[in-house]
């Protein structure tokens, strides 16, 4: 058996035409679990093993982190483990941040440039509306922030937008822009879009930097390419435009991020682009079910201006689809969880290949205690969990004023954090006294004697704090040190990331906090030193690879320490061989598969979402949502929803999702267990209330909106709507004489009155 037998075993032809594919552009246009992810995985092997190509030249571009980790996986498996870690298997984010750290002096950043996350954009934010006297009321932070997203999607820098502007609206976002991104260089910070965008400046505007990484990058390969967005596009682009060595894979059928920017043109003009492409069709699914396909063709052939697909399986039919209605989200939880905890006792199904998709997060809440609950074991993707917690953000905050010293957000955050004497006021003192006298905030730790509006207490505070920093920053390499000897052997990032964790009182903090006596916080801390652990592991390993290994310094790691912690997304948190079940957001979800899946909330309003109500374009990608979802499950699919649903504290009748009826009856079984009073009675509500809801359900399905109704004090009227409570559940009726009023419906002996 030669070489590269095993690379192409198991393929089907055209699979094996673009894997074998060497030079030259190449589309591969295919519907969902044709195999475009694993031919871009054979490809990279068959390149390095089967051509001779170096691994260093080939650059593979997956959606997520968690999509890039899987992938190296599998690469290591087909190659040896040096050949895979010399080659770069990155999201878009994680290479541009990559790309900016290495050319940061052409860029004017600081090497150690901090990746602000929503969190810190929005503070950001806030101190720019604040500084323009804008107010939040009409120019709200989270719409603000999303106008510069898209501007920055369309590589328009603030002057760039400001000279577009043609209303009072624009014009006040395009103050705001430029403010916003004044507050940013002044941290040293980059959000999310500036990595894409500076990348992109990076290749426009240094041709020596563009050269350097056409010659390194000369097999370009991009996964999920119809959700690429402008600028995501521009560097593909300019990186594969002399060699043309790109491929990329995808399917129109499944792009989901237009409301995020991604341009659907870039893969239906792919062979304008590049006119030598040849074009690779997959038509086989390996995924699914017969009937699974079935739905998802069924649905997604209500989308108008789509090329069809032809997709066919040789996987069995399979159960129906079951459309599953609920009297409510409660039932609808309970209802999953028994499903599950069927499928898991009865017919073997581990935790881990199950999962429950939704449109929304706010909808994982109420599965989540049905889950635990029940005692079955779940995870929820939503990979920025652990940083987003509070005392692992103040850790990293400290390691970030270690690594920028122009951070003010972090180190505002941190200053005195655990208290250490510096107040509110004091800190509003030495800000004033920053902007009197054009001084970084930073430097006045090492001079706080200058700021005669503080006391001598809080002049020694600062002091002592600017030193502990000194020290760190003299550790890290971020400022040099006086005696400095360049071949003493380098401090361990662990070792440095636990002096910081003590030095900053952060851990005594912990260890003391009274509110928290299960420690968990001090152990999230110690978990964090691990994560750096590894981290630190994994890169002496690849540098060691590359022969390097003498030249790491601590500051290098830390570096890409942060860099990492700051890329962290939402699909990353999801390990199915944990054995447990994975809740996820429909976005999350792209890429991935499961043996069986459930779909909560397909209600209309949720799934189609209400903001596509009057856009037939913003219908079409919530169909192409509903399509992901759907072909995510390889056996069993349930899609359910429920007949009221509590959005924002108030009960509401639900109609069922368009989408539900775009599926033909011979793929589909209905389940209706709001109807069967034995389902709604057994304590399928983790712990009381199921009986009291039911009852709920029950009344409220009596008096649905629009009923005419007689009350023997007002008279007749129509209904409103009705809140399911238990005994409480009230109906809000308009009455024709007596005005509107909400009644228990319990006591308000209502007589619906059949027209
Ligand atoms: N020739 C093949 N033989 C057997 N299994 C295959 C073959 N090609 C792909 N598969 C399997 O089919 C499943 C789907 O493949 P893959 O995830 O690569 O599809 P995809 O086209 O990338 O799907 P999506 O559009 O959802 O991202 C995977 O489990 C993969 O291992
Ligand atoms: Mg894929």
């Amino acid at each position: 058996m030669s070489e590269i037998d095993p690379l192409l075993e198991g393929l089907t032809e055209p699979q094996t035409q673009a894997v074998t594919h060497v030079d030259g552009p190449l589309l591969v246009l295919a519907g969902p679990g044709s195999g475009k992810t694993r031919v871009i995985t054979r490809r990279i092997a068959y390149l390095v093993k089967g051509v001779g190509i170096a691994p260093w030249n080939v650059l593979a571009i997956t959606f997520t982190n968690k999509a890039a980790g899987e992938m190296r996986d599998r690469v290591a498996q087909l190659l040896t483990e040096r050949q895979a870690r010399a080659t770069t298997v990155a999201t878009f984010h994680s290479l541009c941040a990559r790309l900016i750290r290495q050319y940061a002096d052409r860029l004017g950043l600081p090497p150690g440039y901090s990746i602000y996350d929503t969190a810190d954009q929005k503070r950001a934010m806030k101190q720019a509306l604040e500084d323009l006297e804008i107010n939040t009321k009409n120019f709200p932070p989270a719409s603000m922030l999303s106008s510069i997203s898209n501007a920055k999607n369309d590589l328009l820098d603030a002057a760039g937008f400001a000279k577009q502007a043609s209303n009072f609206y624009d014009r006040t976002v395009a103050k705001v822009y430029t403010k916003y991104q004044a507050i940013l260089e002044r941290n040293g910070a980059l959000d999310f879009d500036d990595l894409l965008l500076k990348t992109v400046s990076l290749l426009k505007q240094h041709p020596d930097v563009l050269a350097e990484l056409r010659e390194r990058f000369q097999y370009v390969m991009i996964d999920e390419y119809q959700d690429t967005n402008h600028a995501q596009f521009m560097i593909a682009n300019a990186l594969s435009a002399e060699h043309q060595c790109i491929m990329c894979t995808g399917d129109p059928d499944q792009s989901i991020y237009g409301w995020r920017g991604a341009n659907i043109q870039n893969i239906l003009e792919f062979e304008q682009h590049y006119p030598a492409a040849e074009v690779v069709r997959l038509e086989q699914n390996y995924r699914s079910t017969k009937t699974i396909l079935a739905a998802a063709d069924a649905l997604i052939v209500n989308n108008r201006g789509r090329r069809h697909k032809e997709l066919w399986t040789d996987n069995p039919t399979g159960d129906p689809v079951q459309i599953v209605t609920c009297a409510d989200e409660r039932q609808e939880a309970g209802w999953v969880a028994e499903e599950f905890k069927r499928l898991h006792e009865e017919e073997n199904v581990a935790w881990g290949q199950m999962a429950v998709f939704y449109r929304i997060n706010s909808l994982s809440r109420v599965m989540e205690e049905t889950l635990r609950n029940s005692s079955i074991p779940y995870q929820i993707a939503r990979g920025t969990a652990f940083y987003d917690r509070k005392e692992i953000k103040d850790a990293i905050a400290y390691l970030r004023v270690v690594a920028n010293p122009s951070d003010e957000v972090n180190l505002l955050r941190v200053i005195n954090t655990p208290a250490r004497g510096i107040s509110a006021a004091s800190v509003k003192a030495m800000q004033a006294f920053a902007l009197a006298n054009n001084q970084p905030f930073d430097e006045l730790l090492g001079d706080p004697l200058r700021v005669t509006a503080l006391n001598s207490r809080a002049q020694n505070s600062v002091a002592k704090f600017g030193k502990t920093v000194d020290t760190w920053r003299t550790t890290a390499g971020i400022v040099a040190a006086e005696n400095h000897d360049p071949t003493a052997p380098q401090p361990s990032l662990r070792g440095f990331v636990e002096d910081v964790l003590r030095d900053s009182g952060l851990e005594t903090f912990y260890r003391n906090d009274k509110s928290d006596p299960d420690q968990e916080r001090l152990a999230n801390l110690g978990e964090l030193v691990t994560s750096a652990q590894q981290f630190e592991e994994e890169y002496l390993f690849e540098a060691e690879q590359a022969g390097e290994y003498e030249q790491v310094h601590l500051r290098e790691k830390l570096l890409a320490f942060l860099e990492q912690v700051a890329l962290v997304s939402d699909a990353d948190g999801v390990d199915s061989s944990q054995g447990s079940v994975t809740l996820m957001t429909l976005h999350a979800a792209k890429g991935l598969e499961y043996p069986v899946v459930a779909m909560i909330g397909v209600e209309d309003g949720l799934l189609p979402h209400d903001r596509a109500n009057d856009d037939p374009q913003e219908l079409e990608e919530e169909r192409r949502l509903a399509f992901v979802g759907i072909t995510r499950a390889e056996e069993r699919l349930y899609l359910c929803h429920g007949k009221y649903r509590t959005v924002f504290g108030q009960t509401m009748p639900t109609i069922r999702s368009r989408f539900l009826t775009e599926l033909p009856a011979d793929v589909v079984e209905e389940v209706d267990p709001s109807s069967d009073p034995h389902a709604m009675e057994d304590d399928l509500f983790g712990g009381g209330g199921g009986t009291q809801r039911s009852l709920a359900a029950k009344q409220a399905g009596q008096f649905p909106p629009g009923a005419l109704v007689k009350h023997p004090q007002f008279g007749l009227g129509r209904v409103v709507n009705v809140s399911p409570m238990g005994a409480h559940t009230r109906a809000k009726i308009d009455f024709t004489t007596s005005g509107t009023k909400t009644l228990i419906l319990q006591y308000a002996r209502l007589e619906l009155i059949d027209v």
